[in-house]
């Protein structure tokens, strides 16, 4: 009676042998367990690594696993050959069959599964030669086939996709096919193989006098075949090292001053920015006039009014007279007094203030925020907000105008209708929930990569300081726009809430003061929040969330990749790789040493390049489907 949790599994690691365990996995419904992941009531990844399974895999059980993704038994100690019906399990992408005891050879029904992407069949027994059937894996990236006993030589493969390979500890021989010479020497060690990138070069008939060949590991009582360097290859190589040298000392001086004259030039770029970001001619909306003529008179209490403080809108038009200021010129499509009359709504509690959507009258909405604990002078923050005003990007949310005085400061901004990705993922889990589908999720990461990148692009010093899903806002269309930058830099310190915790980079310690390299942190952490669709710690009131970073990593060590993503994501299969790329970004971004993290310039084009690959996917697969149609008309 196997009961449906990992309990009973891990009681059962060393009294049931491989059979037993897997006939009544057929037979059971084993969704719940953990290492095996369905959809519907299907299963679609099934992993045992480790769990003692012994003796032989009996036929029978595969046929009925057809929708399996992802099969894991490492680890283990299963004999004998492979059941045929593995075959039935079309959809397989990742096979996990390293550190048992198979044997025979590799079965030709295995080159049927064709949308392999990762085979690991690595310590075994297999045995016969590597056969040219392996061709037909067209999308595979990983082939593992070390300490095995293949033998005869490395067939051509044309793979284009390999990107791990190994057949190192086998008993193969002959000269290593040219599109394999890429990989490290340590794929082929403990073989009779020459050629790159080995050290012993092939002979052949031309270079058979010269070049030295080490006996390999089979003929190595055989020293007859020792011979020596002639004396002109002696000299090409001295010759060759001396240039060499010289070429790479010449390279690193280079850089060196490139590097040395990079910096005095980069002294207040800062301020140079500064101004280069600043528009010039803007009047404030209170020096306009309106259709009839008449200024616009405006006060302090315009703010009060309208966050509803106390103070009606009759008390708007008091002393100070100070002025909403708009950016841009296209924008002036309502004004103040159109604010004035606008119905308001809290959207919510922020870092910088309470932030609420103001319906004009004409039907033109807004997003107000309201800023609390600003600590720096008038000066400093006109001139600040002024250079947020000024970025324009499609992927930033614009701010329109602000709105200062000594009690008040407000920014308006476009209203984003889909709210923000926080709320999207981690808002309605119901019924009515909106799927996020890895369309909108890979591009929202994108969106997203290059509006912070636009940012940073602004100068070394530039940054955003507070990355988080809350400030990923969406349009109509799911497109994403970063909002609140420029922000970190004009409130204090102490009114800054823990939500931010579980992004924030571990060097940082002062909020005002967040380097580029700590944003690339927190965008680390989101894109973990997009592929998992848990939050990060303290990320939601009242959620304790996880410590993203160390959580993804633990797994991904323990090679359950898949068990990361959301649940919403495992139905796009055919995009998995493209999933464990981002997820792998994810990781590189949340590094713990600034250093070791990409720049947001390097982090986009990686999303870009994933984004491309997996829309090629998407429609190979729509051709497969006309294909399918077209073969059942026929
Ligand atoms: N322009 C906007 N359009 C639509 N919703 C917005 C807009 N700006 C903010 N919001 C929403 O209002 C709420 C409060 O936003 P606010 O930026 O003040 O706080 P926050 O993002 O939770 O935290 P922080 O201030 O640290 O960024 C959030 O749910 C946010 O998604």
């Amino acid at each position: 009676d196997l009961a449906a949790d990992r309990a009973a599994l891990v009681s059962l690691r060393s009294s049931v042998g491989g059979r037993t365990l897997f006939w009544n996995i057929t037979q059971l419904s084993p969704c719940s367990w953990a290492g095996v992941t369905c959809e519907g009531n299907r299963v679609v990844v099934l992993r045992l690594p480790g769990v003692a399974l012994s003796g032989q895999l009996p036929t029978g059980i595969f046929a009925n696993l057809t929708q399996l993704h992802t099969l894991s038994l490492r680890l283990n100690a299963l004999t004998g050959e492979l059941p045929s019906d593995l075959a039935a399990c079309a959809n397989l992408r990742n096979l996990y069959l390293q550190g048992n005891l198979l044997s025979g050879e590799i079965p030709e029904f295995l080159f049927s599964l064709r949308d392999l992407v990762r085979l690991n069949l690595g310590e075994n027994n297999f045995t016969g030669e590597i056969s040219a059937g392996f061709q037909n894996f067209t999308r595979l990236r990983t082939l593992y086939l070390e300490n095995n006993r293949l033998s005869g030589s490395i067939p051509d493969l044309k793979l284009e996709k390999l990107e791990q390979f190994n057949v190192s500890n086998n008993v193969l021989n002959g000269s290593i096919p040219e599109r394999f010479k890429a990989f490290d020497s340590s794929s082929f060690l403990g073989n009779s193989l020459c050629g790159k990138p080995l050290a012993n070069a092939c002979i052949t008939a031309e270079n058979s006098s010269s070049i030295v060949v080490p006996s390999s590991p089979t003929d190595s009582g055989n020293g007859s075949k020792r011979k020596k360097l002639s004396g002109g290859a002696i000299a090409g190589i001295v010759i060759g090292s001396v240039i060499g040298f010289f070429l790479i000392v010449l390279i690193l001086m280079f850089l060196c001053r490139k590097k040395g004259s990079k910096k005095s030039r980069s002294i207040d770029i800062a301020s140079i920015k500064q101004q280069e970001l600043v528009i010039p001619g803007e009047k404030p909306i209170g020096e306009l006039e309106n259709a009839n003529g008449n200024g616009y008179s405006v006060a302090a209490a315009a703010a009060a009014a309208m966050v509803g403080n106390g103070k009606g809108v009759g008390e708007v038009n008091g002393a100070g007279a100070k002025k909403l200021v708009f950016f841009g010129k296209a924008s002036r499509v309502f004004d103040l007094e159109d604010l004035l009359r606008a119905s308001a709504e809290v959207l919510g509690k922020g870092t910088f203030g309470t932030a609420y959507k103001a319906v004009l009258e004409v039907g033109t909405i807004v997003a107000v925020k309201r800023l609390k604990d600003v600590t720096i002078s008038d000066r400093e923050f006109k001139e600040k907000i002024e250079m947020v005003g000024a970025v324009d990007q499609e992927n930033l949310v614009p701010l329109r105008a602000y709105y200062y005085s000594r009690d008040e400061k407000l920014l308006v901004y476009d209203y984003m209708p889909m709210g923000s990705l926080s709320a999207l993922l981690h808002g309605n889990k119901g019924a009515g929930r909106t799927p996020l589908n890895w369309e909108i999720r890979s591009g929202i990461a994108l969106g997203a990569a290059r509006g912070i990148q636009y940012l940073h692009s602004q100068g070394p010093n530039v940054s955003h300081g507070n990355i988080k899903s809350s400030n990923i806002l969406l349009t109509q269309n799911y497109e994403a726009r970063v909002s609140d930058f420029g922000l970190a830099h004009l409130v204090g310190p102490s009114s800054t809430p823990n939500r931010v915790a579980g992004y924030r980079a571990p060097e940082v310690t002062d909020p005002r003061r967040v380097s580029q390299k700590a944003d690339v942190y927190s965008f680390g952490v989101l894109l973990l929040e997009l592929l998992t669709g848990k939050p990060p710690t303290h990320a939601l009131l009242n959620e304790e969330g996880v410590d993203l970073p160390r959580w993804v990593q633990s797994i991904v060590r323990e090679e359950w990749t898949s068990e990361v993503f959301d649940l919403e994501l495992l139905r796009y299969q055919n995009v998995e790789e493209e999933m464990v790329q981002l997820l792998q970004l994810g990781i590189d971004c949340a590094a713990q040493y600034p250093d070791n993290r990409p720049s947001m310039s390097e982090v986009t084009s990686r999303i870009e390049e994933l984004c491309r690959s997996s829309q090629r996917e998407e429609q190979d697969l729509q051709l497969d489907v006309v294909d399918v149609d077209d073969n059942s008309s026929r």
